[in-house]
């Protein structure tokens, strides 16, 4: 059996709906190891959530999965649902974004983490899962005493702290955090991600970070993968995609710019007009020629395929040797 943390090879999510398919995730693969960092960075929209709910199997029963998501050697997509259970939250865990509405407000903290401990450990005595709670609450920097407190008594910072305390109550190998810092001030959001990283190191957990800020990956990251309408455009190590991306999307995340008074894409990748594309019309040829300024004639023929560039570095462009 394969010992790799995460292997994601060929995964397809297309969601059914009544204006059309949508085809949010195309033929990713990805993987990550334990005491590696991988981000996934994109735009809104690029398919970045479907890819981090699908590794659990939390997609609605709308989209078709296609492809293979092995978690320490086995498929998530196929496992039965005992297995599947125990692989959540054990085995592999998620911190989504907006930890204010992801909290019980007339639930205790404590009552919260408790919940999954109690579920997948049914044997530890309630001393024991007092203690347990207290050392997770230490753990992400928070007095164990704010066991007792309710959500609307935290700051977003703590909330979203005790958002990752419940994701390591069961001790998994794997954590997925979406977003995790979005909605916070910037001091804040530092902490938490200097938080996230120390985690690591500590534990020896697997770490994948989402976001559509690169420059929040670039310091976090050992490698980052970058992804455009639900394809994954550039893969390879943080200072190489963030320091000297070879993809033209890259590049221009690389170079964003803060977008004042809209917090929910902070950063607005530079010196690139429009939007990405409607997934339901995909262009034949790659789906980044409307806005790319390195397009070509070329570009508009087919899709461009994910390539080696050396030492690790893929990337979805014909234009790459020309940059
Ligand atoms: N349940 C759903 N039904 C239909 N389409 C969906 C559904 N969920 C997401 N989509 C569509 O799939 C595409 C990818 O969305 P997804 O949320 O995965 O992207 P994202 O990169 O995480 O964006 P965001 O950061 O805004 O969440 C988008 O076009 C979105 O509208």
């Amino acid at each position: 059996m394969s010992r790799q943390l995460l292997s994601i090879e060929g995964l397809s999510v297309t969601y059914r709906t009544a204006e059309g398919d949508v085809p949010a995730v195309r033929g990713v693969d990805l993987a990550l190891d334990h005491g590696e960092i991988l981000g996934v960075a994109g735009e809104s929209g690029c398919g970045k959530s479907t890819l981090a709910s699908t590794i659990l199997r939390l997609q609605p029963p709308s989209a078709k999965v296609e492809g293979r998501v092995l978690v320490r050697g086995e498929d998530a997509l196929t496992m039965r649902w005992g297995d599947l259970r125990a692989l959540r939250w054990a085995g592999a865990s998620i911190v989504f974004q907006g930890a204010l509405h992801s909290l019980n407000p007339v639930q205790r903290i404590g009552a919260q983490i408790a919940e999954p401990i109690e579920l997948h450990e049914p044997s530890l005595s309630e001393a024991d899962t007092g203690r347990r709670i207290g050392d997770l609450l230490e753990q992400v920097g928070l007095p164990a005493e704010r066991a007792r407190a309710y959500p609307h008594q935290l700051s977003g910072g703590q909330r979203q702290r005790v958002m990752i305390a419940m994701a390591l109550a069961c001790k998994p190998d794997l954590v997925i955090a979406d977003e995790p810092t979005t909605a916070l001030d910037v001091m804040v959001q530092s902490q938490v991600l200097n938080l996230l990283s120390g985690l690591v190191n500590d534990l020896g957990v697997g770490l994948m970070i989402i976001s559509h800020d690169l420059s929040v990956l670039a310091d976090l990251c050992d490698r980052i993968a970058v992804m455009y309408a639900g394809r994954v455009v550039e893969l390879g190590s943080a200072d190489d995609v963030f320091g000297a991306p070879l993809h033209p999307y890259a590049r221009a995340l690389s170079a964003a710019f803060p977008r004042i008074g809209d917090p929910a894409a902070r950063y607005a990748p530079a010196g690139l007009g429009g939007d990405p594309p409607d997934l339901r019309l995909l262009p034949p040829g790659c789906s980044f020629e409307p806005r790319c300024p390195r397009a070509a004639e070329t570009c508009r023929g087919a899709e461009p395929r994910l390539e080696g560039h050396g030492s690790g570095r893929l990337a979805a462009c014909f234009r790459v040797e020309e940059s």
